[in-house]
């Protein structure tokens, strides 16, 4: 059995994100977020649960970070809690929200890992939701003063900034389909959200160069490569539409300065063609140094006249994850294939991992299914890297069982495990297969 080695300095990391994991929803100054006030808010989340305690992250951050570095991760993706460090989004600082990431970096480069932060995975602060949230222009400019003083702060110290998680994901769950926060039904207003988001990622991005900073920024995107049912016409145009509607929808417009064509037809058809300034597309285009990617799974489609888009979703052959989503390393493969074909930047697979639903034995949790999810998607990443992709890190979703949205915790995508009712973290196998690969910066063949 070949043993597939990774280059030298690649990236091995876990990622989390705020609302799912730190708790404290409302303690040392916090301010609401969109996410604690959908989630409070009965029929949203699984069993009304909520993030208001979660992984209790907030006070066992030194635990967390002590278990992070047992499995010898070099690098941590996590998000800042705007609402913690600006309670109303902007204006009057909350001192305790940005001393509690200060002893989080701290802690994090005492053991040498490299932090990695978010600055925004969905939880907006709800004062600026409640001026209209990312339907008002002005949360991009807001998001850009959010933005600046964090690189004020941690700029120096932190090498790996990612300013949006999945714009897609939240303007659409958020705006259009209402299954995540804010939970408004409006297409329309997913296409403005959209919008806004990627002007406040530009902003930020220049605020970032101006400060001189030595880091490197980025955006990280959802992807689920797309194939077609069949090699039909309508089939293949099908997928086309889908690739370009559910990936590169927030990607183009940074790196080619307009959206996919479909996205212009379907402004264009309901009469949203809304005048986006140009300037804006010189704003969002500011040149990033890496993308982030989120792989799952894949898509495949059909055409079908009576779907959105005329596009109908096929479900695949093979195992699914408890979240019901097809396993299939493949697409990592052809989706890192394509990205870097089609815009030649630096990739980091910012999140891939599964749900399964954990239990613990005699103390251990023998989740052997997401061993196998793992390794042959780390072996695509391998093969990518082989043939060309300039891939420079990945980070396994999640390091800890979290708060999995309208989910809650029913589901577990953590190579920690925890025990809600103890606040208990028990390292899963999967955890020191992690561990191996790291040590030995590679996986068998
Ligand atoms: O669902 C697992 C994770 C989630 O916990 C992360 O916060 C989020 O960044 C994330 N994105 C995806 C892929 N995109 C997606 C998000 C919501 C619904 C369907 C797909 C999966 N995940």
């Amino acid at each position: 059995m070949a043993k597939l080695v990774f280059p030298k300095e690649f990236l091995w990391g876990a990622a989390t994100a705020s609302y799912q994991i730190e708790g404290a929803w409302n303690e040392d100054g916090k301010g609401e977020s969109i996410w604690d006030r959908f989630a409070h808010t009965p029929g949203t989340i699984y069993e009304n649960q909520n993030g208001d305690i979660a992984c209790d992250h907030y006070h066992r951050y030194e635990e967390d970070v002590e278990l992070m570095a047992e499995i010898g991760l070099k690098a941590y993706r996590f998000s800042i809690s705007w609402p913690r460090i600006f309670p109303e989004g902007r204006g009057k600082l909350n001192p305790k929200g940005v001393y509690f990431y200060e002893k989080l970096i701290d802690k994090l480069l005492e053991k040498n890992i490299k932090p990695a932060i978010t600055l925004y995975h969905w939880d907006l602060p709800q004062a600026l939701e409640d001026k209209g949230g990312w339907l008002n222009r002005d949360t991009a400019k807001y998001f850009s003063e959010y933005a600046n003083f964090m690189f004020y702060k941690f700029g120096d110290v932190v090498p790996i900034w990612i300013t949006l998680n999945e714009p897609f994901v939240s303007a659409f769950l958020g705006y259009a389909w209402g299954w995540h926060a804010p939970g408004k039904k409006d297409m329309k207003g997913a296409f403005v959200a959209g919008h806004n988001m990627l002007l406040a990622h530009g902003l930020a991005v220049q605020a970032y160069r101006d400060g001189g900073y030595k880091g490197n920024i980025g955006i990280t995107i959802n992807v689920a490569t797309v194939y077609p049912e069949t090699n039909s016409e309508e089939d293949l145009k099908a997928a086309e539409k889908q690739d370009a509607f559910g990936n590169r929808w927030f990607i183009d417009p940074i790196f080619k300065r307009k959206y996919p064509e479909i996205i212009w037809r379907i402004l264009e058809e309901n009469n949203w063609s809304f005048v986006f300034p140009a300037s804006d597309f010189d704003i969002i285009s500011s040149p990033i140094d890496f993308m982030g990617i989120n792989y799952y799974t894949r898509n495949i489609v059909a055409y079908d006249k009576n779907s959105h888009l005329g596009v109908k979703r096929v479900e695949g052959p093979n195992e699914h994850t408890d979240m019901g989503w097809e396993v299939y390393p493949d697409g990592l493969y052809d989706i890192l294939i394509q990205l870097y074909r089609d815009y030649k930047i630096p990739i980091y697979i910012t999140e891939n991992g599964a749900a399964y639903n954990d239990t613990v034995e005699d103390g251990r949790i023998r989740d052997i299914n997401r061993i196998n999810y793992l390794k042959e998607h780390i072996k695509r990443a391998y093969f990518a890297i082989r043939d060309g992709v300039d891939l420079r890190g990945y980070f396994v979703w999640s390091l800890m069982d979290n708060f999995e949205w309208a989910h809650g915790y029913s589901k577990r995508f953590g190579i920690i495990y925890v025990d809600y009712n103890t606040q208990k973290r028990i390292l899963k196998d999967s955890a020191y297969f992690y561990k191996k690969i790291i040590e030995e910066n590679g996986v068998d063949g």
